[in-house]
């Protein structure tokens, strides 16, 4: 069966799997409306597959942010497949793109997607990022996502940095109808995150879900309070946090890549959400961030209301960049 199908039969089987194809569709409008064009033209453009085609499908790939080491090999394993397959006709070559990106995504080691939730524990997520990446959104999100499933929720404002960042969070708690444990502006961060375990537990809380800054004086700064907060709670329960989630801003391209590299130098970040993926058509971020970075992204943001955070899914990602094409097979 071709890989289209396989993924048109995949997405249509469950109501569910319907609704997250369909979210993914739409987050991915503007990353679809350019990749997909652009791949379609350089098919009509170059019959065959040959040594041009390949150069142009490059520049395609790092346009779309996909990052240079990762487009090199893609493009690399492409030229293996149609040799192996013996493709001449480039439309034959769309869906064997479309694999290789589910390929690369899965990659070669068991860093798993899951989010890590104790059954019968406290789980604690701590999250991390620069400022107006999406962190409080995506707190407010994950908290609404837990809630629906059953799970009492709790929220800590540990960026204390910011006023504003404390009443944006109570919004949210008040949105999705969860607890939001705060100080006022300018209190130790490790101080709030450690009333908010202590709150958390004895509330009896399935998750606690941690804000932090994403902004200080300075990088060592930060670097230095969110380990001080990580001691804080792993002091009071061990073993957690039992994630370190950073979000980073798909809109900002290659700068999401720095950004993760200066995180996961001073905390052990343990997944990526990707924010904003609506936002940019440039989505091909994702692959870079897996391929280059070797850290899971987690989840990924599709728009800015309540129910716009979906687990990543590799296939439900190249669905949403191919709906087109694998819509009329
Ligand atoms: N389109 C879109 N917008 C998003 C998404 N996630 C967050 N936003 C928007 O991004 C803006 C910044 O989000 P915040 O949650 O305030 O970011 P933050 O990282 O907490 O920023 P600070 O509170 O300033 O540290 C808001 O306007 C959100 O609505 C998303 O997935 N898609």
């Amino acid at each position: 069966m071709s890989f289209f199908k396989k993924l048109k039969d995949k997405f249509t089987t469950t109501e569910k799997e319907h609704e997250v194809s369909d979210k993914y569709k739409a987050g991915l409008s503007k990353t679809r409306d350019s990749f997909s064009s652009k791949i379609n033209n350089l098919v009509a453009r170059y019959r065959s597959v040959d040594e041009d085609f390949f150069e142009d499908l490059e520049e395609i790939l790092i346009q779309a942010d996909v990052g240079v080491m990762t487009v090199m090999d893609l493009v690399e394993e492409l030229k293996t497949e149609v040799k192996r397959q013996n493709i001449k006709d480039s439309a034959d070559l769309k869906e064997v793109i479309s694999e290789k990106l589910v390929e690369i995504y899965a990659g070669d080691d068991d860093t798993s997607e899951n989010v890590n939730i104790q059954d019968d524990d406290l789980s604690v997520i701590l999250f991390v990022g620069v400022n107006g990446v999406g962190k409080t959104t995506t707190i407010g999100k994950m908290a609404y996502q837990l809630k629906q499933q059953g799970k009492k929720v709790v929220l800590v404002a540990g960026d204390t940095f910011r006023a504003g960042a404390i009443e944006q969070l109570e919004v949210w708690g008040e949105r999705v109808g969860v607890d939001v444990i705060k100080q006022a502006a300018g209190s130790d961060p490790a101080a709030v995150i450690y009333d908010g375990v202590k709150a958390a537990k004895s509330r009896g809380a399935d998750v606690l879900l941690c804000d932090t800054a994403g902004r200080l004086q300075n990088k060592v700064n930060l670097m230095n309070e969110l380990s001080k907060v990580k001691r804080v709670i792993e002091r009071e329960i061990p073993g957690a946090p039992h994630e370190v989630l950073l979000v980073l801003d798909a809109t900002t391209g290659q700068n999401a890549l720095s950004q993760a590299k200066t995180f996961s130098a001073s905390t052990n970040v343990t997944g990526i959400v990707l924010t904003k993926l609506d936002g940019t058509a440039k989505g091909g971020i994702v692959l870079a961030i897996r391929k280059e970075l070797k850290i899971p992204v987690k989840y990924v943001g599709l728009g800015e209301q309540m129910n716009d955070l979906e687990k990543f899914d590799a296939n439900a990602f190249v669905y949403g960049l191919f709906a087109d094409m694998i819509e009329q097979e």
